[in-house]
């Protein structure tokens, strides 16, 4: 089984709960991680095919690259799928031992070139080295807002010239009208893919306090506020979006673009 194909069914939020405590990366959402996860973001198993595709293109040979907030692993199992560069080792990071336990059991099951070294680390820490690709697939959501702008610092500092950030992420909008459309459009897209209406209610109040949105232009600004050259919106649906941050290449790095 693939990590992005649906496993057991998500139920975690089926019953009426007494109180509904925060959102957490826990057993009984990495057991049923690949089912939530699909059925909850809008375009993921296309988001998840592109990085594998995007990783054909930017990924150097004798390179690492990072999955931040691995999950179950599967960008780090798409790019492994897509990638022929040789020389290459991922490093997928996240800081949930249920995820981290499970993502080692579905890396173990694929062989391949490429390596993939799964670890149990907090990304605001984390030690990074350089890198010519870096996956920040629906994780910057969940850091500390205070803590973002150091973490995508950290990425550009360590992507080589003409590297890659992937970055998805739901999004929040200034104008309410826009925003409250699109949440309801989003909705109605649980809905469709079987969610109830307590499903929906009880996992929106889980997660208030743990998944901080930025708006598009909050995101954008950091990522150019860092130093990237290119930052290109590739996908978006309803309230969840994708950009790909290219640090320029060596001969343009200084304004010779
Ligand atoms: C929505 S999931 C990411 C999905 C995954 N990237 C994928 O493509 O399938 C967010 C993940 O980020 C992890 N996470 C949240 N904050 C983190 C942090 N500070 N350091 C490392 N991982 C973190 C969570 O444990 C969770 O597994
Ligand atoms: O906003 C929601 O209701 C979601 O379910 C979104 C979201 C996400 O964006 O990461 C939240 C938690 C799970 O990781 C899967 C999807």
């Amino acid at each position: 089984m693939k990590a992005n194909q649906p496993s057991q069914r998500d139920s975690v939020y089926a019953q009426p709960l007494k109180k509904v405590s925060d959102f957490a990366f826990d057993t009984k959402v990495a057991d049923v991680f690949p089912d939530m996860i699909s059925r909850s973001i809008p375009g993921y198993a296309t988001i998840i095919d592109t990085i594998g595709r995007l990783a054909t293109r930017y990924v150097r040979p004798n390179s690492r690259v990072y999955d931040l907030g691995c999950s179950l692993g599967a960008a780090s199992l798409a790019i492994k799928q897509h990638c022929q560069a040789e020389g290459v080792e991922i490093i997928a990071i996240d800081n949930s031992e249920a995820m981290v336990e499970r993502c080692q059991n579905y890396v173990n099951a694929y062989r391949g070139e490429i390596s993939v070294h799964v670890e149990c680390t907090d990304i605001a820490t984390l030690e990074m080295q350089p890198c010519s690709m870096v996956v920040l697939n629906f994780t910057l959501q969940f850091v500390p807002p205070e803590q973002r702008d150091s973490i995508i610092q950290k990425i550009f500092e360590q992507l080589q010239p003409g590297g890659l950030l992937v970055i998805s992420e739901k999004v929040k909008h200034h104008d309410n009208v826009a925003d409250e459309l699109l949440i309801d459009l989003y909705h109605e897209f649980k809905r469709n893919n079987g969610y109830s209406d307590l499903e929906i209610s009880q996992k929106r109040a889980a997660l208030e306090n743990v998944m901080r949105l930025n708006t598009p232009e909050e995101h954008i600004q950091r990522l150019t506020n860092a130093g990237f050259s290119t930052v290109q919106e590739w996908f978006r649906c309803f309230n969840f979006t994708s950009w790909l941050a290219l640090k320029a290449p060596e001969a343009t790095q200084h304004g010779e673009k």
